[in-house]
């Protein structure tokens, strides 16, 4: 879902420094653009935390301030904004005498919804996670798996329709497999709903494959880089993002990963692309078009010297077979993260 320009979410010189001197964030410029999904990565103690509370009141800043749809939330009633704001914490928090129906409409509840309106959301938002409301809903907390807990607790914060979601290591706690379908499902959910989600992870390749933009985080809150999955991947912006990155392996899949048709959008290029089929840009110098079957690494540099930013991609003939731009190329990223997640263990 294409994102407006204008920020939802406005971190502005935004600062924590806790009661013992701890410096949590260190005075952070931070936009976040409407509908997007933006993860926040970075090491144990760099302030992620502490930053996502910010936007609900959980955390009060003592320096800058955190504006939400151009309001400063320091205005607002605590209790009201966090109505307003879905929050999703590691281990859920579900109410654990409460079955998974009553957990999801707490929200629907103390905004008076009627009890029809209510059921019929409950029922919604359970198939829209993946789960069966006649099975689960009447179900309690503990008699579900861990990733089934955690899929409430995504509904239960989605309930009353938050513009903003606030999701702290949402999947932490789910084993690998659950948290690679959990991941894909959530991504899923995102661009059907186009929620603006700021979303906390110390996985960079859980940031890479869920984020349309990424913010890494070093020490003390300060951001290295903020910006698209690839370009942190590829262009790392200090050191420090580069030996985060390092061991990641997304960057290795884009090495090894190699375009497919599935990549590709426009399958019949423009007549006059045609005959430029595969060349890296427009007036560059004549380089081997890009093929389907050439990795991904090679299909970003030639979308980076692309001034249009997208590329046409040759098959095997030399034929135009399709475009491939950014959002294809990420998309192709996130299919081989999810491939190499499910695939059987090397002997
Ligand atoms: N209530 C508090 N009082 C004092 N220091 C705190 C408090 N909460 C957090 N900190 C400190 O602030 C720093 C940032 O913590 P925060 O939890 O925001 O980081 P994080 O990046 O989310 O870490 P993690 O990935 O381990 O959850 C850490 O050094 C932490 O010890």
């Amino acid at each position: 879902m294409p994102s407006s320009p204008e920020p939802l979410i406005r971190f502005e010189g935004a600062a924590k420094t806790y009661a013992d001197g701890t410096v949590a964030v260190g005075g952070l410029d931070l936009d976040v653009r409407e509908h997007e999904l933006l993860t926040l990565v970075g090491p144990s103690g760099s302030g992620k935390s502490t930053l996502l509370r910010m936007v609900n009141r959980l955390v009060e800043p003592t320096g800058g301030r955190v504006l939400v749809a151009g309001r400063d939330v320091a205005t607002e009633d605590p209790v009201l904004l966090r109505r307003g704001i879905g929050y999703v914490i590691q281990d859920v928090g579900l109410f654990p005498h409460r079955t998974v129906a009553q957990n999801i409409a707490t929200v629907p509840g103390l905004l008076g919804w009627d009890r029809r309106r209510t059921q019929e959301r409950v029922a919604e938002l359970l198939l829209l996670v993946g789960l069966d409301p006649a099975v689960h809903g009447p179900r309690y907390p503990h008699e579900l798996s861990g990733g089934q807990r955690q899929r409430v607790g995504v509904a239960r914060a989605l309930a009353a329709n938050p513009q903003v979601m606030l999701m702290d290591e949402p999947f932490g706690a789910v084993d690998p497999e659950g948290r690679r379908a959990l991941q894909e499902e959530f991504r899923r959910i995102h661009d059907e709903l186009g929620t603006t989600v700021l979303l906390v992870t110390h996985d960079i390749d859980e940031a890479v494959v869920l984020g349309d933009r990424v913010a890494v985080f070093s020490q003390g809150g300060r951001l290295e880089q903020v910006d698209s999955p690839i370009r942190v991947l590829t262009q790392p912006a200090s050191p420090f993002v580069a030996q985060f990155i390092g061991a990641s392996s997304a960057v290795r899949l884009l090495s090894l990963t190699t375009l497919t048709p599935a990549d590709l959008g426009g399958a019949t290029p423009p007549a006059g692309l045609a005959a430029d089929a595969g060349s890296r840009s427009a007036g560059a110098a004549p380089a081997r078009p890009l093929r389907l079957g050439d990795s991904l690494e090679d299909a970003f540099a030639a979308l980076v010297s692309s001034p249009d930013g997208t590329v046409v991609v040759a098959d095997d003939d030399g034929a135009p077979a399709g475009t491939l731009t950014l959002a294809g190329l990420h998309a192709a990223l996130r299919r081989s993260v999810q491939e190499e997640a499910t695939a059987p263990a090397e002997p």
